[in-house]
């Protein structure tokens, strides 16, 4: 028999070593490489085919993850249940690190703490975190609101306290610049409070897409923290292509923004694809199928059953289950011998 003084002892009972080789690999990279890349997604197939692209990893964005799998806006109505539940269906989907979006990390210190442990626990390599208050809004929607300096130190060493692994990716954003309450020398001061609290990136969000700020921050901060690592919001709120000169992947990378990404990317394309070829099916009807597959025939998407690997599945379906190859050969569908569902000559795999 033992009280609850002696099961908790010296050590914390919700304290357990987790491995994440993901975050190892992020390291690796952020350590080697100019710049690590990932498009900001919301779902597990987009992470699949971000590794097929041949990206280095896939963002889970916060407001791509309201949108795309609720349908709403990035104003922290989403809980860390619902994300963390996300990040393990991008985590189990590809083989690349996942970076994910922990908003404010969903409350006081002890919401941050287990946040970040959940998301370890899934596999996740980078999650970050911001210094808005709760409930947060997207960096690039009004009304945006910093908690006290002393607050957020505290938040961001909390987070780096409750790591399981000491490899796990910790960005701390500020949102200080364009928010009600801060401005630009707040923006400098807390991307070195929260560099001194242990973080491995800061993020300094920034309000549109200046070259000039870009560089004054990495210039200003490396002063101070020559070594401290930048991440840059290359986000689908601005319209860089609009730009006269816009800043370039590269010289980022070079200014020391060694984590890039688009926040929704994946979110845009697909939707602007699925509009369009919705709207063409409305208008069109049989037409808009026979549009379609003529996009996708022969290209790297061809085949649900691939992507969702059937025939790795179906092998499992012959190793335990000793009628499954009989019940595979004598029937009609995709099977690793039929590899091509549109033009095979017996297609019963049509959903
Ligand atoms: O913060 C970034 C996002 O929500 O995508």
């Amino acid at each position: 028999m033992k009280t609850p003084a002696e099961l908790i002892g010296d050590t914390d009972v919700f304290t357990k070593d987790v491995d994440n080789p993901a975050a190892r690999e992020l390291r690796e990279m952020l350590n080697t490489q100019d710049y690590v890349f990932a498009p900001g997604m919301y779902h597990a197939l987009d992470a699949r085919l971000a590794e097929m692209a041949g990206h280095d990893a896939a963002y889970m964005s916060g407001y791509s993850t309201v949108l795309g799998q609720f349908g709403f806006p990035d104003l922290e109505m989403v809980t860390m249940t619902e994300m963390v539940e996300n990040a393990k269906r991008m985590v189990e989907a590809t083989h690349l690190p996942v970076i994910a979006d922990c908003d404010t990390g969903y409350g006081g210190i002890h919401n941050v703490q287990r946040a970040v442990r959940e998301y370890e626990k899934v596999g996740v390599a980078a999650i970050h975190i911001e210094d808005q208050v709760t409930p947060k809004r997207c960096g690039h929607i009004a009304g945006k609101q910093i908690i006290p300096r002393e607050d957020a130190q505290a938040r961001f060493e909390a987070a780096v306290d409750a790591k399981q692994s000491e490899d796990t990716v910790i960005i701390a954003r500020t949102d200080a610049y364009g928010s009600a309450n801060g401005d630009w020398e707040e923006h400098l001061e807390r991307g070195r409070i929260y560099a001194d609290a242990g973080v491995d990136i800061v993020w300094p969000e920034m309000p549109d897409p200046s070259r000039e700020d870009a560089v004054n921050y990495a210039e200003t901060i490396h002063e101070t923290h020559p070594d401290l690592k930048l991440a840059f919001n290359y986000s689908s709120s601005f319209a860089w292509s609009e730009e006269d000169d816009p800043l370039t992947f590269q010289e980022l990378g070079d200014l020391g923004y060694k984590y890039q990404f688009i926040t929704l990317f994946a979110l845009h394309s697909g939707a602007h694809a699925a509009y369009e070829d919705m709207k063409n099916l409305a208008e069109n009807a049989e037409q808009g199928q026979f549009d379609l597959e003529e996009k996708y025939m022969d290209h790297e998407t061809e085949s649900h059953h691939e992507l969702s690997f059937v025939d790795k599945f179906q092998d499992i379906e012959m190793r335990f289950d000793p009628e499954a190859r009989s019940r595979i050969e004598g029937s009609e569908g995709f099977s690793e011998d039929e590899r091509d569902p549109l033009t095979a000559e017996a297609d019963g795999g049509d959903d």
